[in-house]
């Protein structure tokens, strides 16, 4: 049987004292023993009523921006997971999210009414605020993007097939360009219209993968490798090893999009799996039928 992830937690498993959705903060300290290297741990309680964890992730040698905030892990857990909603979120005491973070979860539908679990340094005497108070004169997505366009998280589809001379050349790893665009095509890029994804695989031939999740204030949006990393690490790839067992990666992106991520991926990539074989397909959108 396969392992059970460490990173989603079932109902049950989730189950506080009393079957309390807002006590969830008490498998923080659980959570922190497993990864005493991390330093942030973040938890959402999705629709499904299943518990995502997120970790803060660091890349040394690169600039600090790249980072992936344990708030922005979790996020990218549920979309990995298909759950449409973040109803609570917790972050280990006695932090609350960051303002880039605050910003960042706006994507979300409904965003401001998120309630969001405080406590004091030792996770007692929790209290809940509402995402709204805690970024009350924010950059709002709801200025921008008419109601019926799907928020992130929600269900999308971004209609996209590969394109250009080798679309149809197989590449000798046959999974991985239909995984990338199937990454690519859940993509969440409504600002800029330039969605991509990522596809990895590792040493045992298994592939993981992550979609670009942009945000309305620009930089606290999270990159497609960022997002494949989280499913690599959901899912205990490389094991003790980490990111140097990732042997092969693709990204799908439009050709000469506006925001295009590239040479931020080879250097990601080239930085924390040096071994890795990296390849860019292009794709375009299917034209609409009438
Ligand atoms: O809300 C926050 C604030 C910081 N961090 C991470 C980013 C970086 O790895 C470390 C120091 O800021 O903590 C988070 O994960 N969430
Ligand atoms: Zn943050």
């Amino acid at each position: 049987m396969a392992q059970p992830s460490k990173f989603v937690f079932t109902r049950e498993e989730a189950k506080s004292p009393g079957d309390n959705p807002i006590k969830i903060s008490f498998l923080i300290p659980l959570i922190r023993k497993r990864f005493s290297t991390y330093k942030v741990v973040a938890l959402g309680f999705g629709s499904s009523g299943r518990v995502f964890v997120g970790v803060n992730v660091e890349f040394p040698g690169l600039p600090l921006h790249h980072s992936i905030h344990a708030e922005q892990f979790v996020v990218a857990n549920l979309a990995l997971n298909s759950d449409n909603k973040l109803n609570y979120l917790a972050v280990s005491p006695p932090e609350a999210p960051c303002g880039h973070c605050r910003q960042f979860l706006q994507e979300i539908r409904e965003a401001p009414k998120m309630k969001i679990i405080l406590s004091d340094e030792n996770g007692d005497n929790l209290s809940i605020a509402s995402l709204e108070s805690l970024l009350p004169r924010r950059l709002s997505p709801d200025s921008q993007l008419p109601k019926d366009v799907p928020r992130l998280l929600e269900p999308r589809y971004n209609n996209l097939t590969l394109s250009g001379p080798d679309s149809h050349v197989p590449y000798r790893y046959p999974d991985l360009k239909p995984a990338g665009l199937v990454a690519a095509n859940r993509s969440y890029a409504p600002y800029s219209k330039c969605p991509s994804g990522v596809a990895l695989v590792d040493r045992q031939g298994i592939v993981y993968k992550g979609w670009y999740m942009e945000s309305v204030a620009y930089n606290p949006s999270l990159g497609p490798v960022q997002a494949a990393l989280v499913d690599y690490m959901v899912r205990g790839g490389g094991g003790d090893r980490g990111f140097a067992d990732i042997v092969r990666a693709v990204l799908v992106e439009k050709k000469d999009a506006e925001v295009r991520q590239e040479q931020t991926a080879r250097m990601l990539l080239e930085t924390i799996a040096p071994n890795c074989e990296f390849k860019v397909f292009h794709c375009c959108e299917n034209p609409k039928e009438n």
